[in-house]
């Protein structure tokens, strides 16, 4: 590819919890011969999605620094993509996966900001909708329409968990909003790659008039709230404590150190209210540990509160755990010099 030629770019947008992750994920590994970077913007102190990102060697995932990329962070957007494309190897696709509190429009517009104009091809913005809670969601915030208003395809995800008719609902409701759209329905994202990749031109002119450049303060809305560990935790109280958080947060996912399955990360991941807990990849060269991010409507939850509710969660070095639970140290001794 010259170095004249745009490179195409597609924002990723969807409201916490979604499947952006889950979409992005099932483009990573298909197919299709293209180089891919992923900037990805996720919205609490610890990024976690990044390290959910299934890596394929030729691609390249970058994580933006803390903060929404649509209001505080669209300096470190800016930079991070002006690097990428002074790269000898230069990706030919480039994924902007947003947090899911951020405005799909205002991230598009630093694109056209003119450092950038010429270099990027913005070809689409692809909205994920959660078919399960979307109803509920509309009504609570306000973002999750117009994240959907912007987008030129809209996929409809998790329809293993509705009916029909319910499913139907959905896609008369994003019709109405924006009849110009490709409506998709998916189950754990899986979609027809190129009708994703291979989408025309995004018309972002038609957008510019309508939104300020100034930047959005919506950061004040939402408090996130994080957690870390090098101890290991008990799986069934943390199971527990993933079920009991309060109704105001609405997404936590986390990487977990468990006393029952030490070797393995695990991954905890709750989306509106429903939890789940799976074992992933060996730690490998990573001593074990646990970072665990919530977010949720702002001064909707007490920080010190949930600081208490995961210390209990802790698991004790009982008799019959003791052998299983090892320090940072021990780890090290027995992993990483054999
Ligand atoms: N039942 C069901 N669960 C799904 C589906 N797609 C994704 N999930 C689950 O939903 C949760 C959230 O998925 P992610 O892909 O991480 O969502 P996201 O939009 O990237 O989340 P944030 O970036 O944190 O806002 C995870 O536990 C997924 O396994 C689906 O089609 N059906």
């Amino acid at each position: 590819m010259s170095e004249a030629t745009p490179i195409p770019m597609m924002i990723l947008t969807g409201f916490l919890g979604a499947g952006k992750t889950t979409v992005l994920n099932r483009l990573l590994t298909a197919q299709h011969g293209l180089k891919i970077a992923v900037l990805v913007n996720d919205f609490g102190a610890i990024n976690i999605d990044a390290q959910l990102v299934v890596g394929v060697e030729a691609n390249e995932i970058v994580n933006l620094a803390n903060g929404c990329i649509c209001c505080t962070i669209r300096e470190d957007l800016l930079s991070t993509t002006l690097e990428l494309l002074e790269r000898p190897d230069r990706p030919e696709y480039i994924i902007v996966e947003a947090s899911g509190v951020s405005d799909p429009v205002s991230v598009a517009l630093t694109f056209r900001l003119p450092a950038l104009r010429s270099l990027i091809n913005l070809a689409a913005i692809v909205a994920v909708v959660d078919a399960e809670r979307i109803q509920e969601q509309r009504q609570q915030i306000v973002q999750v329409g117009d994240q959907i208003a912007a987008a030129d395809i809209v996929v409809v995800n998790k329809i293993d968990l509705v009916d029909p008719t319910q499913q139907q609902r959905v896609i008369n409701w994003i019709q109405a909003i924006v009849p110009r759209a490709r409506i998709l329905t998916a189950e754990y994202g899986g979609v027809p790659i190129d009708l994703l990749l291979g989408i025309g031109q995004y018309q972002i002119d038609l957008l510019v008039d309508r939104h300020e450049f100034a930047p959005q303060q919506h950061d004040e809305d939402w408090q996130t709230w994080h957690y870390q560990t090098a101890k290991p935790f008990t799986m069934s109280s943390l199971q527990h404590a993933f079920q009991q958080l309060p109704n105001s947060i609405f997404r936590a996912k986390g990487i977990v150190y468990l006393a029952e399955a030490p070797e393995r990360q695990a991954i905890v991941q709750l989306a509106g209210k429903r939890a789940s807990l799976q074992l992933g990849e060996p730690w490998g060269a990573t001593p074990p540990h646990s970072k665990i991010v919530v977010i949720g409507r702002s001064q909707s939850f007490d920080p010190a509160q949930l600081t208490a509710q995961f210390d209990a969660c802790l698991a004790q070095p009982t008799h019959e755990l003791r052998e299983e639970i090892l320090t940072v140290a021990e780890w090290r001794r027995k992993y990483q010099n054999q």
